[in-house]
């Protein structure tokens, strides 16, 4: 079969949407997801000025949400509005390019980084509606956004580097931020993952949905548990963002002041199981663009993702194996398919390699 070109300027001409784009039955929008899912509203504020009694009830709040489905949003977050509505602005100036431009920052097979129109090259079928800008952020690296934008798309982007560095820089700090209420909710302190992800190796990617003249056959993003660690999301005011939890799909209605937080694999990883990393997807419209700005939190590539001594006992032993994010992300990226059992799947992969690994090695002589 021809592999399609997913250029929105081509695919609006046409009446139906090719055959690769379209989902099964099954896995297609379904008509539940017209209701709301209310996930707590947490206002961080108070938190964020010092006040102790603010403190505790943030970290019950978060506590409760992350042992349930892993899913929060934070307002009063000290984000300045005029960056996000920067960084929103960049995203239309960036996708409303001609596709040759934007495949200046191509996005090559097994690598998570640059621009990818669909996933045209890399699956054959239920490609998502959507194109992306994908790019790495590190706090060791102040330059690494700038440098990447000027490198890929030229000198004329360097502004559009520039707002991303600063929206990264603003994301790592909430996000650690948002790591010192885990650890204390979770009872490790609020230093223990404070300390881990000082050093994070992250990635922030732009989501574009353009309208879909057939939103009810295909999905902006296909249902997935994010293989991060934490996920600070900003849509748009469209609306498309949908969580699954009690045996259906229901949408996160879109706060221009908040942000949507999600739990990833890694960090369930981090708290052995206690936290949720929860199956999400994005659908599509026939009428406007929809755009989301998603911040993940990854720790730094060779560090080893176990949970603290003091979340593993009899009662709870350990859930998963000890692992690096360089190994899932690689394995996200060249083995699998990101979906709800990635992280499962991934966990039964590196035993077996594990196990592999220690059948090749020299044997002691028995004495
Ligand atoms: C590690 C990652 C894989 C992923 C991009 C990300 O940085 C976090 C989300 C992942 C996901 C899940 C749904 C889809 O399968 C996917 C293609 C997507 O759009 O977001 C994957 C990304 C990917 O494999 O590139
Ligand atoms: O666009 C959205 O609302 C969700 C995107 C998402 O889940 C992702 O990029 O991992
Ligand atoms: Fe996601």
């Amino acid at each position: 079969m021809v592999q399609p070109v997913f250029d929105a300027a081509v695919l609006s001409g046409r009446a139906d949407i090719p055959s690769q784009f379209i989902w099964p039955e099954g896995e297609s929008p379904t008509p539940d997801a017209a209701e709301e899912l209310h996930v707590p509203l947490i206002d961080i504020g108070g938190m964020l000025s010092g006040d102790p009694r603010a403190t505790a009830e943030v970290t019950r709040l978060v506590g409760e949400a992350c042992e349930r489905h892993g899913f929060f949003q934070v307002v009063n977050h000290g984000i300045d509005a005029e960056l996000l509505a920067d960084a929103h602005r960049c995203v239309d100036a960036f996708f409303t390019m001609p596709l040759p431009e934007k495949q200046r920052a191509l996005r090559r097979p097994g690598e998570s980084c640059g621009y990818a129109s669909s996933f045209t090259g890399r699956f054959a079928s239920k490609l998502p509606w959507k194109e992306t800008l994908s790019f790495r952020s590190c706090p060791s690296d102040p330059a690494l956004v700038v440098d990447y934008i000027v490198a890929t798309l030229g000198e004329d982007h360097r502004r559009l580097g520039e707002v991303y560095a600063r929206y990264c820089s603003e994301m790592s700090r909430l996000s650690l931020e948002i790591m010192e209420v885990l650890g204390e909710s979770l009872g490790v302190g609020r230093a223990h993952y404070r300390r881990f992800f000082e050093g994070n190796d992250s990635i922030m990617r732009l989501n574009y949905y353009p309208p879909c003249q057939r939103p009810m056959e295909t999905l902006g993003t296909g249902p997935h548990c994010d293989p991060t660690s934490l996920t600070i999301l900003h849509q748009d005011n469209v609306g498309g963002l949908q969580v699954h939890t009690e045996g259906r799909w229901r949408s996160i209605r879109p706060r221009a002041d908040a942000f949507v937080v999600n739990i990833g694999d890694t960090f369930m990883a981090l708290s052995n199981g206690r936290y949720k990393s929860c199956l999400h997807r994005a659908v599509v419209n026939s009428k406007v663009p929809r755009k989301s700005l998603a911040f993940f939190l990854c720790p730094e590539m060779d560090k080893v993702v176990a949970p603290p001594g003091t979340l593993v006992d009899a009662a709870n032993p350990r859930a998963y194996p000890d692992f690096t994010w360089r190994s899932l992300l690689d394995f996200t990226q060249k083995h699998y398919r990101a979906d709800m059992k990635t992280l499962e799947v991934f966990s039964s992969w590196i035993v077996q390699q594990q196990q592999g690994q220690l059948a090749l090695q020299p044997q002691p002589a028995r004495t």
